[in-house]
C-alpha cells in the first residue's frame, strides 16, 4: 500500500494581527455561506492562499514534513504528508514496497490553474513527474539549503531500511550530522560513507567506495539488460539490492581543491550514468556561475531549484530574472514544460526556534535507530 500524501492540502490560519476591516468581515460571511466546496461544485475556484511563509514571531515553521505526534491537526502549521514519523516508521514495513525515490519536500504554487499542490521530486525521474534525475538545490547563505537536505533524508530513511537504501554524504556544514549515526550511511563491507570532506583523502576514498558499489553491482548481473524498470523488478522479487544516494552539500566549497572537485565530479557522472541500476544524486551549491558549477556537471542535473540567490545569478541561472523574495524555504522550481513556479520547501521536524528544531530532529533520528534495531 502506497503512503497517501495530501495533493491539496489546507494551508495554515495565520492569526489575525490588524483590526478586521468591514470588506474582511463580509468576505469572511460569504466565505462561510458559501464554501469552498459549494463553489467548486459549482465550477468556480478560489484563488489558492500564498504560499505559507516562515515568520520568526508569528509561526516560524509553517510547513513541515510530518505530523507532530502530540498535536495532530490542531495546530495552525501545515505538515505534508498526514502522520506522524513513528506511524510512517511503523506502516512501512507492512507495506509491499517499490524502491521510489518521489520526496515530498514541499508545496508547489500553480495560480495559473488556481492549484497549490505537494512538490515531489522524483530522484528516478520517471516520466510523467514534474520534475526528474539528479537534483540541485541553489541558494545563497541562510536559504534553506541545509533545512532541505534534512527534510529530504528525513523521508527517506524512515521510509527505507540500512538494508534498501545506502547514502553516501559529503556534508562540510555538518548540517546532516545528526544522521552519521544512522546504519545507513554504512556500506555492505561496514565503511562509513559519511565525511566532511575536510580532506582529499577522504573524498577520494569515499569516492572509491561508491565507484566499487556500482562496479560489484554490474558485475553481479553482467547479464542484464538494464531498463528504467529492472532495478525496481529486481527489487520487489526480493533481490538483496539498496538503493544508492549521494548527497554533495555546497558544492561550491570544492572547486578550488583540483583532486576533491574532480574526484566529485567524476563519481557525480558515474552515478548519473547508474540511474537505472538504483543510485541517484543530490547537490547544493551557494554559488551558481561556470566557475563553480561547471556547465557539464550542470547539464547532468534534471532538476534545479533555487532557493533565494541575487538577481545577476539568476539571470545566469535562468537566462532571465524572475522575481524572488528572500524567505528561507522559498524559491523557484522550472518544472519540465518549462514552467517556472514558486515553491516553499517543508522543514524536516517543527519547532520554535532552531534549538527546538535540533532537538525534535534528533529524536525523529532516534526513532529510526530505534526502529532500525528492532527489525
Ligand atoms: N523551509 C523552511 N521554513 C522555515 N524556515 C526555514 C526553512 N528552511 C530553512 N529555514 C531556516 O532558515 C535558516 C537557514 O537555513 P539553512 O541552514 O537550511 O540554510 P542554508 O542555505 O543551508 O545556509 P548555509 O548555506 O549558510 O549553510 C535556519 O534558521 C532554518 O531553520
Amino acid at each position: 500500500m502506497d503512503i497517501h500524501i495530501q495533493p491539496t492540502p489546507h494551508l495554515p490560519m495565520y492569526q489575525q494581527q490588524k483590526p478586521l476591516k468591514a470588506a474582511d468581515i463580509l468576505i469572511e460571511q460569504i466565505c462561510q455561506t458559501y464554501t469552498a466546496n459549494d463553489a467548486r461544485r459549482d465550477g468556480i475556484y478560489y484563488w489558492p492562499q500564498p504560499l505559507p511563509a516562515p515568520e520568526v514571531r508569528i509561526l516560524p515553521d509553517p510547513l513541515v514534513l510530518f505530523q507532530h505526534e502530540s498535536q495532530p491537526g490542531t495546530s495552525s502549521r501545515q505538515a505534508l504528508v498526514p502522520l506522524s514519523i513513528q506511524e510512517m516508521l511503523q506502516q512501512a514495513p507492512q507495506e509491499k514496497q517499490r524502491p521510489s525515490m518521489q520526496i515530498p519536500l514541499g508545496l508547489i504554487d500553480k495560480p495559473e490553474n488556481q492549484q497549490q499542490e505537494t512538490l515531489i521530486v522524483d530522484l528516478h525521474g520517471s516520466g510523467g513527474a514534474l520534475t526528474g534525475g539528479p537534483l540541485l538545490l541553489l541558494g545563497t547563505l541562510n536559504s534553506g539549503k541545509g533545512s532541505a537536505l534534512q527534510t529530504l533524508l528525513l523521508w527517506l530513511t524512515t521510509r527505507y531500511r540500512a538494508s534498501q537504501l545506502i547514502c553516501a554524504i559529503v556534508d562540510p556544514n555538518h548540517d546532516l550530522d545528526l544522521f552519521r549515526t544512522l546504519p545507513h550511511v554504512y556500506d555492505h563491507a561496514g565503511n562509513n560513507l559519511w565525511t566532511d570532506g575536510a580532506t582529499d583523502e577522504e573524498i577520494v576514498q569515499l569516492a572509491q567506495h561508491c565507484t566499487d558499489l556500482l562496479v560489484q553491482r554490474r558485475k553481479r548481473y553482467n547479464h542484464q539488460h538494464w531498463t528504467d524498470d529492472t532495478f525496481s523488478h529486481l527489487w520487489t522479487t526480493g533481490e538483496d539490492l539498496p538503493m544508492l544516494l549521494l548527497i554533495v552539500s555546497q558544492y561550491q566549497r570544492f572547486t578550488e581543491r583540483p583532486i576533491a572537485s574532480q574526484a566529485l565530479k567524476k563519481l557525480i557522472f558515474a552515478i548519473a550514468e547508474a540511474r537505472s541500476l538504483g543510485a541517484y544524486t543530490v547537490i547544493t551549491a551557494a554559488e551558481s556561475g561556470m566557475r563553480h558549477l561547471p556547465a557539464d556537471l550542470l547539464n547532468k542535473i534534471s532538476t534545479r531549484i533555487s532557493l533565494f540567490i541575487n538577481e545577476q545569478q539568476r539571470a545566469e541561472f535562468f537566462g532571465r530574472i524572475y522575481p524572488m523574495d528572500p524567505i528561507p524555504g522559498r524559491g523557484l522550481l522550472v518544472t519540465q514544460d518549462r514552467q517556472a513556479h514558486h515553491i516553499q520547501l517543508a522543514l524536516p521536524v517543527s519547532g520554535a526556534s532552531e534549538t527546538e528544531r535540533y532537538e525534535q530532529l534528533k529524536y525523529a533520528v532516534q526513532q529510526i535507530q530505534q526502529s532500525q534495531s528492532k527489525q
